[in-house]
């Protein structure tokens, strides 16, 4: 990792907050500004990587890593707690910021903390937080969120912590978390300057067709107002107009279209506000909103190595984007789908998966359901080996990528060539 000076605005070391509404003291966390540096962690942690040789993954952690973990880790069993004080703070000192989160917080919950912990679980690896916060600095444009809105939430932020983890509070833990939002926050700031430079904070999508597959699937496909680029295997985040500000995920389920379609798989889920509203009121004509696309599930097409791919349920729409992805490269590699459902009729798309199957002969698509099988999906795909040549992409369920990536890896595939959305991701996505 190539170390850089630290910025002119880091913070000073603050004496410990009183989180207490009464008193007046609070973390100062510095202005932020747009910098031109990208992709560096610019403040923290100067003193980290001190064996060059190894991985960021196998250093031993910084001093500022140390005080965050044992903060998150006080913290983690309160979870809740900390977020809804959180944002009562944010709410109470900061009235103007309230319209940028949704009517009902039951939604947002936990997101923040969600960042947070992913933020802080790859602290001393900067090429991985860089890479995620970057992502989550463009799509907090969408939002509405500006760079003077930063130093407020991380004031909040670090209130809400240190009464949560006042076990294990103290003045160089307090230091740490400013340095550490300060520079989480700077590398967001960057991104989103740099995304407005090209693309627009979300797009309009109406909606031209509804094709309900099962009672609770539906393939909804979109015509964004403007050009709308992506890869295939990336996902967006869509609003609907019934819940503003609600924003939930869901995979392309085609490579871009000439015609610049775009297709989602929904299913409704209990409790799923905005996938019960895209499967049971959307209509044509409604209009939703999309965030960037995000997401690296995508082709390598600088090898021709086979692809095996796993799609659990609604899982199965990146990875037919997938197949039509490889089809347009024109490539001759092997490209073998298992389709994962619970039941027979789960497999809402295998008519689909069945006719790409007929025009390429390189796909080969097989079905596993679960009901009376003997083995179960992703165990089953072993029977169908050897694997350890192929890149593996999977898509499902939370616990399916779990088990498929351990399955995958007892097949004799190494973990870098083993690609999957990231698991929180994919829990917010109901
Ligand atoms: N709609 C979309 O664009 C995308 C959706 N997803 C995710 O895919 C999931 C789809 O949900 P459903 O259709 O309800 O799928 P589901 O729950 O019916 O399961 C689909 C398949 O995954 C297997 N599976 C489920 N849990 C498992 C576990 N713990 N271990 C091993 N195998 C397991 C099942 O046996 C079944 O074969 C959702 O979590 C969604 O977030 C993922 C990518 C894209």
């Amino acid at each position: 990792m190539a170390q850089t000076p630290p910025l002119p605005w880091s913070a000073p070391a603050q004496p410990p907050t009183t989180p207490d509404e009464t008193s007046s003291a609070r973390a100062r966390v510095p202005v932020q500004r747009s910098s031109s540096r990208q992709g560096t962690l610019p403040a923290l942690d100067t003193t980290s990587a001190p064996f060059p040789g190894l991985s960021p993954r196998d250093q031993p952690p910084s001093p500022d890593a140390v005080r965050i973990r044992r903060t998150m880790a006080e913290v983690a069993p309160v979870a809740e707690k900390v977020t809804s004080y959180f944002h009562a703070l944010l709410f109470v000192r900061h009235p103007g910021l309230r319209p940028l989160f949704p009517a009902s917080m039951d939604a947002q919950r936990d997101r923040l903390l969600r960042a947070l912990l992913t933020a802080a679980e790859h602290i001393d690896n900067p090429p991985v937080l860089v890479d995620y916060l970057q992502n989550l600095g463009r799509g907090h444009r969408k939002y509405g969120t500006r760079a003077e809105h930063y130093p407020a939430v991380g004031e909040c932020l670090i209130g809400a912590l240190s009464k949560y983890a006042s076990g294990s509070w103290d003045r160089e833990t307090e230091a740490a978390w400013v340095r550490a939002y300060t520079t989480i926050s700077q590398v967001m700031i960057d991104a989103a300057a740099a995304d407005e430079l090209r693309a627009p904070a979300w797009w309009f999508a109406e909606v031209v067709s509804h094709d309900l597959r099962t009672p609770d699937v539906a393939v909804v496909t979109v015509r964004p107002d403007q050009p709308y680029p992506f890869l295939a295997g990336q996902y967006t985040s869509l609003e609907t107009p019934w819940w503003p500000r609600i924003w939930r995920h869901y995979s392309f389920a085609s490579a871009p279209r000439s015609d610049g379609l775009l297709s989602f798989h929904v299913k409704a889920v209990p409790a799923g506000w905005v996938s019960n509203a895209l499967v049971h009121r959307a209509h044509p004509g409604d209009v939703i909103r999309l965030g960037p696309p995000t997401g690296s599930m995508t082709v390598d097409h600088t090898t021709d190595s086979g692809l095996l791919c796993l799609g659990g349920g609604t899982g199965i729409a990146p990875i037919k984007a997938l197949v039509e992805d490889v089809a347009e490269h024109g490539a001759r590699r092997s490209v073998e789908v298992f389709y994962g459902a619970r039941t027979d009729h789960g497999l809402y798309a295998i008519d689909t998966m069945l006719r790409l199957q007929q025009s390429h002969p390189w796909l080969s698509v097989r079905a596993v359901v679960d009901q009376g099988a003997r083995l179960r999906f992703p165990e089953a795909v072993r029977a169908y080996g050897p694997w350890h040549d192929y890149d593996a992409y999977l898509s499902g369920p939370p616990g399916m990528i779990r088990s498929g990536v351990d399955t995958l890896r007892s097949f004799g595939i190494p973990s870098e060539r083993i690609r999957h959305d990231s698991v929180e991701e994919l829990v917010l996505a109901q």
